[in-house]
């Protein structure tokens, strides 16, 4: 049978950021993988100047830029799949906790919790993903939009009939303390490193699933590259990036996944592992 993978992402870049060394792998081994994203994207910040007028608050044409990053993205990562919850622009980026992006009527999180459940069932339905991806409970860092990802996935995902795990993507605090030391001790970074504690993260010993991204590795910084107006990647002996905050932060050369409902079996580090 087929292995298809399906990904729910809030906005466009946290598919390379969170999963794209999982999705680069996969994609390479050969399962079919669809990403869906939420919004567009639109009340990002912006790191090169350049591009600055495109924000929200001046000519608000960065969601339509990121969407072009993201069809960069997936062609770095191999993903032959990409779909809009709802299609292209439904679902409006709903800005940070406290902004007031959220009461645009578009918003994704101001939107009907039972509309946007059906879409994504509509989604599931038609690929038939056995794996089926998103955050955990806080959506990873506690962006309204990843939150709402995570709540319509679990709504959706869990009694389709083709889904048999649904895992949520986290950080591990492990692998994070390392590569924050890593960055310290090298003391190159024009970004300042987080401090320990400072960027949320899963205890190891939640951790139910750790993929080796190492031989995708180039893939997921080609894909984050793309992402350009969100993040820089910097290249040297501890390659690492930062998002618009100028936070450095390292790229682990494994993603890591606690297992939300399936069989655990087989599935230490692979999430499709034991069938
Ligand atoms: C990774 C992610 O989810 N990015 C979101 C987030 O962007 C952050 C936000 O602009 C914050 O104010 C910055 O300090 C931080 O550096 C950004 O990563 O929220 C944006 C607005 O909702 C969203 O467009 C972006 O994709
Ligand atoms: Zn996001």
């Amino acid at each position: 049978m087929k292995r298809k993978l399906l990904l729910v992402h809030a906005h466009p870049d946290d598919e390379s950021i969170a999963t794209g060394g999982v999705i680069a792998r996969y994609a390479a081994e050969g399962v079919e993988v669809c990403v869906v994203t939420c919004t567009l994207g639109e009340e990002g910040e912006i790191v090169p100047p350049r591009l600055a007028r495109l924000v929200a608050a001046e000519a608000d044409q960065l969601g339509g830029y990121r969407s072009g990053e993201m069809a960069a993205a997936a062609v770095a990562l191999g993903l032959t799949r990409h779909e809009y919850l709802g299609g292209i622009g439904r679902w409006r980026d709903s800005g940070m906790a406290g902004t007031p992006a959220a009461d645009h009527p578009r918003a994704f999180t101001g939107g009907s919790l039972v509309e946007q459940t059906a879409q994504l069932r509509e989604l599931i339905d038609d690929f038939a993903p056995q794996v089926v991806v998103t955050y955990d409970s806080f959506g990873g860092y506690g962006h309204p939009d990843h939150i709402r990802a995570h709540e319509i996935t679990m709504a959706a995902a869990p009694d389709a009939p083709s889904v048999e795990r649904v895992f949520h993507v986290v950080q591990s605090e492990a692998a994070l303390a390392v590569g924050l030391a890593e960055l310290r001790a090298d003391g190159t970074s024009p970004f300042r490193v987080a401090a320990d504690g400072e960027l949320p993260s899963t205890p190891d010993g939640k951790i139910t699933t750790v993929v080796d991204i190492s031989a995708h590795r180039q893939a997921k910084l080609a894909a984050l590259r793309a992402h350009e107006t969100q993040l820089t990647v910097v290249d040297g002996a501890v390659t690492h990036f930062a998002l618009t905050n100028s936070i450095a932060q390292p790229i682990p050369s494994a993603e890591y996944f606690v297992l939300a409902q399936g069989d655990a079996h087989g599935a230490e580090t692979d999430l499709f592992g034991g069938w």
